[in-house]
């Protein structure tokens, strides 16, 4: 891509359009969807009226010169009282054919059909930033957390090429409820797996290698793994050369990523929607999707700006 299409999609990416969702528990009384905004139930107004959330992607290029087909782009942020607002997440791939983007199912706790669901599980040694990593992929937002978390599986809807896509991604704990039987359940519960790494600690290299050799035990290295090295902004406290982490890569034949959840809303992107098209190309092959998916008691991107109220930076 030369320079000029680069600005192109750079311009289209800051003018997101809004977008319609269907909600399959809004009925019109001929019994079809009413094309609204995605409902979020666990959204309330004021009035008690569902919250919209609209889901829209952009295109951007990755560090490697390819296009990256999925970008979300969250136009609203705080309100001024610092109450969450409605999220938007615009998918520019998807246009209907007058242009509009394509609506996104979303429906919380039913099942739905034609969905490509994939669940990816977020590993790392303790204070690495797993936490601060998705929750900037769910929000676009940095936030300060310094509560280790025991285990929290988070509910993401969009669209990438074409397909309804739900992504259920578990935040693990670094540290606490880390038992031999309790990582074993993760692994086969994930379809795939982000490694995540702090650029400012040797330990936390040490931590991926020996998450790696456990996968590989439970011979689920078919499974997909992305390595993403967090705390790039940190230069003055690397421990860890690109170099180190080439080599791991290379050796796990995996795509890896440094990033920093502070400043980079991009490199934190990409590590997700490169991990979910390789599952989707080992799914596809053994003819699992599209599935069916139950919220659960996930956590939705609502609940998110919820539990994070005070804590989300603006960037
Ligand atoms: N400078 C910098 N700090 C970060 C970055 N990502 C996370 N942090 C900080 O690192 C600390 C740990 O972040 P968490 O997201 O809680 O780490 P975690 O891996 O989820 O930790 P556990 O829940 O204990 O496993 C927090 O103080 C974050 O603010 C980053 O990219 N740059």
């Amino acid at each position: 891509m030369d320079a000029a299409e680069e600005n192109e999609l750079l311009a289209e990416a800051v003018t997101p359009e809004s977008g319609d969702v269907l909600n399959k528990d809004e009925q019109s009384n001929n019994g079809d969807p009413v094309p609204v905004d995605v409902l979020n139930k666990d959204e309330q107004s004021n009035n008690g009226d569902p919250v919209p959330v609209d889901v829209l992607n952009k295109d951007e290029q990755s560090n490697n010169g390819d296009p990256v087909p999925v970008d979300i782009l969250n136009k609203d942020e705080q309100s001024n009282n610092g109450d969450p607002v409605p999220v938007d997440v615009l998918n520019k791939d998807e246009q209907s054919n007058n242009g509009d983007p394509v609506p996104v199912v979303e429906s919380a706790g039913q099942a739905q059909e034609d969905v490509h669901t994939a669940h990816i599980v977020v590993f790392g040694k303790d204070g690495t930033g797993k936490s601060a990593f998705i929750v900037r992929f769910l929000t676009k937002r940095f936030i300060h957390e310094y509560d280790p978390t025991s285990e929290d599986v988070y509910a993401y809807n969009s669209q990438i090429d074409g397909r309804k896509i739900c992504l259920k991604i578990m935040d693990t704990a670094g540290k606490v409820e880390r038992t031999v039987h309790k990582r074993e359940e993760q692994i086969r519960w994930g379809d795939g797996f982000i490694l995540v790494l702090s650029l400012a600690s040797r330990d936390s290299l040490k931590e991926v290698v020996r998450i790696k050799e456990v996968i590989e035990h439970l011979n689920e290295s078919e499974k997909p793994v992305v390595l993403v090295a967090t705390k790039r902004d940190l230069v003055h406290a690397r421990e860890v050369t690109s170099a180190e982490i080439q080599e791991l890569a290379k050796r796990w034949h995996c795509r890896t990523f440094e990033t920093a959840a502070t400043e980079d809303y991009i490199t934190v992107a990409e590590p997700f929607i490169s991990l979910f098209k390789d599952i989707r190309k080992i799914k596809e092959q053994k003819g699992l999707f599209p599935t069916s998916f139950k919220l659960d008691k996930d956590i939705v991107i609502a609940d998110v700006h919820k539990r994070y109220k005070n804590r989300l930076l603006t960037q």
